[in-house]
């Protein structure tokens, strides 16, 4: 059982763990799930948006701003999120492509022994340290990133999802951002970005500096966000901001009627006129042929 946040503070037991890593329903079942989803969701999840189709929320900011806090909140209250650190891991697993191509570019040096597993202490003392060897890294995973992000998007969606966060820190860096209909910006300055990195990795200033410069300024990032969280203070006020955030996302009550009324209706104005022309030309032909 996992525990619910809900946004009114309080907490609920489920018994469902729902929204990562499903495994996918047989094809079959996916046009009931979505039926079910669309006519129940909107009572059990009020805090989420109701679309038919869905909305891609992407979550992006700097190394250690927070993306993780507020999508590890944000999961905790049901909403679906990709997390790309995730997938990156996945897509370099011993066996892949990825992976060949990596020790292709790098060397055997790069792996464990004898395990085959990447040594990913090792690249990334390479990567942060050289510009050049970074892009030879972001070409061979970024197509495999971007295709496993891809896969999961549409998994989300034929299990009728209203809104998918993709929680991606290189989000504007790999051109992802164009996918989203929004693209929210967790920020805090850098000096108090600096602290946690070094905090949290156990880094010494100058590695914890050069992850940072790896990345696209702020300022760049929150040119092109479309909302921003402000992680300056407290953790308590970040996940206030997010549970904000939620529920502005939300469209208005008259959209979510409108697409629950609207199909019916407009299948109503179509099928009643055709029935009753088929029923006139029957009608007609019955006269015609006198057979009644
Ligand atoms: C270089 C690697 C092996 C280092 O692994 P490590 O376990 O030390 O770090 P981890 O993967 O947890 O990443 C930590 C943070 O570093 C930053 N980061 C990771 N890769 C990159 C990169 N290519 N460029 C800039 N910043 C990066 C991100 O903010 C990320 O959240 C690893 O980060 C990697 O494979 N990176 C390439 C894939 C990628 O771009 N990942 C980002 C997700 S889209
Ligand atoms: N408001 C806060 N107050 C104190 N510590 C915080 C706050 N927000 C985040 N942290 C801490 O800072 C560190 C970085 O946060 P987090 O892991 O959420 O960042 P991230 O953006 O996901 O990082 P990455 O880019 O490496 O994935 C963590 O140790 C987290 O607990």
């Amino acid at each position: 059982a996992t525990t619910v946040s809900n946004l009114d503070g309080t907490t609920k037991a489920s018994n469902k763990t729902v929204w990562l890593d499903k495994p996918v329903p047989p094809a079959l079942k996916i046009g009931m799930t979505k039926l079910k989803l669309f006519l129940n969701d909107y009572q059990q999840r009020p805090h989420l948006p109701h679309r038919a189709t869905m909305k891609i929320v992407g979550l992006t900011g700097g190394i250690a701003t927070g993306k993780s806090s507020v999508s590890r909140h944000l999961a905790a209250s049901g909403v679906p999120v990709i997390d790309c650190d995730q997938l990156a891991r996945q897509v370099v697993e011993p066996g892949t492509s990825a992976l060949r191509a990596l020790v292709d570019a790098f060397g055997p040096e790069i792996l464990q022994q004898p395990s085959g597993a990447l040594d990913r202490a090792k690249l990334g003392a390479i990567i942060f340290a050289d510009e050049a060897k970074r892009h030879i890294l972001n070409r061979i995973t970024h197509p495999a990133i971007r295709r496993a992000i891809l896969a999961k998007v549409i998994d989300y969606w034929l299990r009728g999802e209203p809104l998918v966060v993709v929680d991606a820190p290189l989000l504007i860096e790999a051109g992802l951002h164009k996918l989203c209909n929004e693209v929210v910006v967790v920020y805090c300055p850098d000096d108090v970005q600096l602290q946690r990195l070094m905090k949290r990795d156990g880094m010494p200033q100058a590695d914890a500096e050069a992850r940072m410069r790896a990345q696209k300024p702020m300022d760049e990032k929150l040119r092109l966000a479309t909302r921003v969280l402000d992680n300056t203070g407290s953790l308590q006020d970040l996940f206030r901001q997010a549970d904000a955030l939620l529920i502005k996302m939300r469209p208005p009550a008259w959209r979510t009627w409108a697409w629950r009324i609207g199909p019916p209706v407009v299948l109503l104005a179509i099928l009643v006129p055709v029935i009753y022309a088929l029923v006139r030309i029957v009608v007609a032909v019955v006269d015609a042929r006198g057979w009644i």
